[in-house]
């Protein structure tokens, strides 16, 4: 790939949730190709801050169970309740994101760790792209759900919440391309 090639793949990275998202998601190489990329993060002192854990074929049917639970427990109506369902159900792949902050690290603070799960995400998504996925971080109430965060998180882990991918169905609906002026200064 060209730089020019891989600069515009990385300018064209755009989100698309699940009912974009047909079969296939990306295999096990992919996949291990994604978390590679996502461990080119910046992350000061190594410590990588994250763990990912991926929800694929017959274990949706139980994240469905638990997004259902959380309808429920939200008082949503039968269709309400089937929606949830539905979103573990139909994408291809699920990946959880989960942080591993060390609040008491004694030379990188807690931000610049979360900097390296956000950098873990966007090379990860990133990654996605290039191979032909598209895909979406999600959170919403679900990831601060007691009975989500016990069946994802161990001990002193944050869910910060799930990465669906798939196949796209359409392409983006704008480029999605915000004002660089006011990213960009120059001092
Ligand atoms: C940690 C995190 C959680 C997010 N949670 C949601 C969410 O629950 N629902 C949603 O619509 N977008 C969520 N987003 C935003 C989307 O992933 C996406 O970035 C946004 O829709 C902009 O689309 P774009 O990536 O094509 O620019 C989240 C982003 C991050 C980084």
């Amino acid at each position: 790939m060209t730089q020019a090639a891989a600069l515009t793949t990385l300018l064209h990275r755009y989100s698309l949730g699940v009912k974009h998202l047909v079969e296939p998601g990306p295999d096990a190489v992919q996949l291990q190709q994604m978390v590679a990329a996502a461990l080119r993060a910046p992350d000061h002192a190594e410590l990588v801050p994250f763990r990912l854990v991926v929800v694929q074929g017959e274990a949706r049917q139980r994240l469905a169970e638990l997004f259902a639970t959380h309808a429920q427990n939200k008082g949503k109506d039968a269709e309400g309740v089937a929606i949830e369902r539905e979103r573990a159900l139909r994408a291809p792949v699920t990946v959880a994101v989960l942080a591993r902050i060390d609040l008491g690290h004694p030379v990188v603070p807690a931000h610049e760790q979360w900097m390296c799960v956000g950098g873990a995400v966007t090379n990860f998504l990133n990654a996605a792209h290039t191979l032909g996925f598209a895909g979406k971080m999600l959170s919403g109430d679900k990831a601060r759900a007691p009975h989500l965060i016990q069946a994802f998180c161990e001990p002193g882990e944050t869910l910060v919440g799930w990465m669906v991918l798939g196949t796209p169905t359409r392409e983006p609906r704008s480029d999605g391309r915000k004002d660089s002026t006011q990213a960009l200064r120059f001092w």
